[in-house]
């Protein structure tokens, strides 16, 4: 709702109220609609102000009303009887103005904002355009250049950039309320047509066409099949070059294109799945709401590898004060010089000052005595990383917690080598850690709910998305990987190419294909794994196939580039050929396509034509198989945990979703029958059986994605 009251004598002030962020719901755009009728009819009233309650604007309309029939006054009306009123509107911005908010303050004569305020037009991220004259009236605003970069990339701005761009006519510290009404009061009267939005010429670069073009190409390329930038652009197009009703009428054209589709839908499914796994919980029953987190006022990272120097970055950028360890002074002395480089970088870039002085370099562990919480990143090694817990264990306070940063070792071991291991936990950084928005927290058998809880708040205060997993090899992420990493070398055996795979996966929306990743991240990282777990290298028995491996099939060709010192890029060559060792741009390997062949042969192997539709769906279906295992195993409390780590740490395209919405979006009939079809003609591939939750969600009837959990939690209670 909407509450109407008069203050300062002439002004009327109308506060949005619905709590949290104050959205769009039909109540509240009633509640406008009906204030802003009864303020330009009282004739004792010659200003409105209109604010949000509770210290926030709007944050847009109400996404949880879009899967149900529209009911109360539209949008679109509400905003344009705003702008044509005869009272000039001040739009008082605390907090955010996001998507439908920010449309409903361009209605407004004129916005101030509070300094810590946010604007922007997110609506692309949700799949949508902004539809209420955002596309129409911002170009008119700040010109379409800057128009159509907050619009396609949907970015919220601060408000001294808000100031900059135009967006707002004032930005204050002070009480904004209070600023608002006297600036209403100062303005009355004043003509009103100038700052009517729809009324300006957009301002346009002079080579429009190919500005437009340009930016098109820009967008598709990044937009990885996502329609809803391709959308925007056309909006903006039309707010360029037609009269404002009639850009209007493209921008309802757009959106009634977009609001039902499926790419919406996947979007708004990742847009709720990341607000759904900060309500955590455990298999004890310990929860996001009843376990306590700690406070953390100073950390700890050791090893300052590429992992540890992004993790002491995040922590000085949110503020806490680190010491950070390494074991020889040499290596302290690069890893400083590189982390304060990236500090120096990352403040330049945000137009602030580096934190340096809340990082303190140290080669001592007893410096460790005073932190409340220590994050190991030392190299992926077991025995090392037990010695440095048994390490930490005696030098820091008992009640310190103890992070490990690992992909895919066992937290539980590492917590036996402490004193307490209830305070051991898995933290999954992804790198570049200061970059990277996931964080996978893992918690073992022996992990408290308060250790969880604060190594959750701390993601949150370092701006992670932090999902909550159970200690398995690989947790979820690396888990469900490996299957879609064997099914895309076990295509090259039987005919396919690097490109072909990668190729087939990048117009899925992956940003990189599975080959391509693995040059960039090295192919040794996997060899050193698969070493771990007895595939190849000394632990393999005696006589054992080079294609059969612990009773199931296996391919050892990422090994045998390995043994040729193929590791990818930084060796200049791996699945493609680069122009030198740390070369970016992947090239076909005549080389390669050779070896693959003579490889074949070597082994009696058939090659075959490899369909694009034959590598997604092994690829993509053996790692959404894993995925329903994971649930059946307890490993992620839901879907939704799984989807969000896919599409904030995995590349996968927010607009499918994540890979366990994919599947439902596909049907769970047709992914439950291609893996019993791709399984029977591969029966000594075990990952491509499909898993028993699968069959289970299928005899149910295959219910709709958050219904999934009531039939997990059947599986649970007969085990
Ligand atoms: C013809 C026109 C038709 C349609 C027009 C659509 C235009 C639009 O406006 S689309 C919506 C655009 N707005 C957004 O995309 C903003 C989305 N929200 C956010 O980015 C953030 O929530 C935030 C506003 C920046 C606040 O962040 P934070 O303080 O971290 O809180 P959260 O945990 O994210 O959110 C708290 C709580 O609020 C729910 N929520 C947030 N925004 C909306 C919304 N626009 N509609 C409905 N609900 C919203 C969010 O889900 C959380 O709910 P929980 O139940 O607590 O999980």
């Amino acid at each position: 709702m909407a509450r109407y009251t008069r203050i300062a004598g002439s002004i009327a002030l109308i506060t949005l109220k619905n709590p949290p962020v104050n959205a769009l719901s039909a109540a509240v755009r009633q509640g406008i609609t009906d204030s802003v009728g009864r303020a330009l009819s009282d004739p004792e009233v010659e200003a409105v102000v209109l604010c949000g309650e509770d210290g926030k604007f709007c944050g847009g309309a109400d996404i949880k009303e879009f899967a149900r029939p529209m009911t109360g006054p539209g949008l679109v009306p509400m905003i344009d009887a705003i702008e044509a009123g005869e009272k000039p509107v001040v739009a008082a911005i605390e907090g955010v103005a996001l998507g439908g908010g920010l449309e409903l303050a361009l209605a407004c004569h004129y916005r101030i904002a509070h300094y810590k305020a946010r604007l922007g037009l997110p609506e692309v991220t949700l799949g949508l355009i902004p539809a209420a004259g955002g596309t129409q009236r911002l170009p008119r605003l700040i010109g379409v250049p800057a128009a159509l970069d907050l619009i396609t990339t949907g970015r919220h701005v601060s408000a001294h950039e808000a100031l900059k761009l135009g967006i707002v006519d004032r930005v204050t510290d002070r009480n904004t309320l209070e600023l608002a009404v006297e600036f209403a009061k100062s303005v009355s009267g004043q003509p009103l047509a100038p700052r009517r939005l729809s009324t300006r010429q957009p301002s346009c670069p002079t080579d429009l066409d190919s500005f437009l073009e340009g930016a098109m190409l820009r967008v598709r390329q990044r937009a990885r099949g996502a329609i809803a930038p391709v959308a925007c652009v056309q909006a903006v197009r039309a707010a360029a070059t037609l009269p404002f009703s009639q850009g209007m009428e493209q921008e309802k054209e757009l959106m009634a294109s977009l609001f039902t589709s499926a790419q919406a839908r996947a979007m708004q499914y990742c847009f709720f799945s990341q607000r759904t796994v900060g309500r955590w919980s455990m298999p004890s029953g310990a929860r996001w709401d009843n376990s306590k987190a700690q406070p953390i006022h100073k950390a700890a990272v050791i090893g300052l590898g590429t992992m540890g120097r992004g993790i002491a970055v995040s922590l000085v950028q949110a503020g806490i004060p680190v010491v950070a360890v390494e074991m020889e002074t040499k290596q302290l002395e690069v890893a400083k010089h590189a982390v304060t480089s990236i500090l120096e970088r990352e403040a330049q870039k945000r137009g602030k000052e580096p934190k340096l002085g809340l990082i303190h370099f140290s080669i001592d562990l007893q410096d460790l005595r005073e932190v409340d919480l220590v994050i190991e990143a030392v190299f992926e090694d077991m025995a090392l990383k037990k010695q440095v817990f048994r390490e930490l264990s005696s030098v820091c306070r008992p009640n310190a917690f103890l992070c490990t940063n690992t992909s895919s070792l066992d937290v539980n071991q590492l917590a036996a080598a402490t004193r307490m291991p209830e305070l051991v936990v898995g933290m999954h950084f992804f790198a570049p850690a200061h970059v990277m928005k996931l964080l996978e927290v893992v918690y073992g058998p022996r992990s408290s709910p308060v250790a969880v809880a604060t190594a959750m708040q701390l993601g949150k205060r370092l701006g992670k998305v932090s999902v909550a997993v159970g200690n398995c090899h690989g947790f979820v992420g690396n888990r469900m990987l490996m299957p879609y990493m064997e099914q895309s070398v076990f295509l090259l055996e039987e005919g396919a190419t690097p490109e072909q795979v990668d190729q087939a996966l990048e117009e899925f929306g992956f940003p990189m294909g599975v080959f391509r990743v693995s040059d960039l991240s090295g192919l040794d990282v996997g060899w050193k794994v698969r070493k771990g777990l007895g595939l190849t290298g000394p632990g393999v028995a005696p006589g054992e196939s080079a294609r059969i491996r612990q009773g199931r099939r296996y391919c050892p060709l990422p090994d045998l580039l390995c043994k040729q010192g193929r590791l990818g890029q930084k060796t200049g060559k791996g699945w493609y050929l680069y122009d030198k060792p740390g070369g970016r741009v992947a090239k076909s390997d005549p080389w390669l396509h050779n070896f693959l062949e003579e490889y074949r042969s070597q082994h009696g192997l058939q090659a075959h034509p490899v369909s694009q539709q034959e590598v997604l769906e092994r690829c993509l279906y053996s790692l959404i198989n894993e995925g329903f295992r994971i649930l059946e195993d307890g490993i992620a409390a839901g879907p939704e945990d799984i989807d969000t780590i896919y599409v904030f740490g995995y590349g996968w395209p927010p607009h499918r979703g994540g890979p366990m919405f994919h599947a439902g979006a596909v049907g769970l009939p047709t992914v439950l029958e291609k893996l019993e079809h791709y399984s029977q003609a591969h029966p000594d591939i075990p990952q491509l059986q499909p898993s028993s939750l699968l069959r289970r969600l299928v005899t149910a009837g295959s219910p709709p994605i958050h219904k999934w959990r009531e039939v997990v939690k059947t599986v649970h209670s007969q085990l």
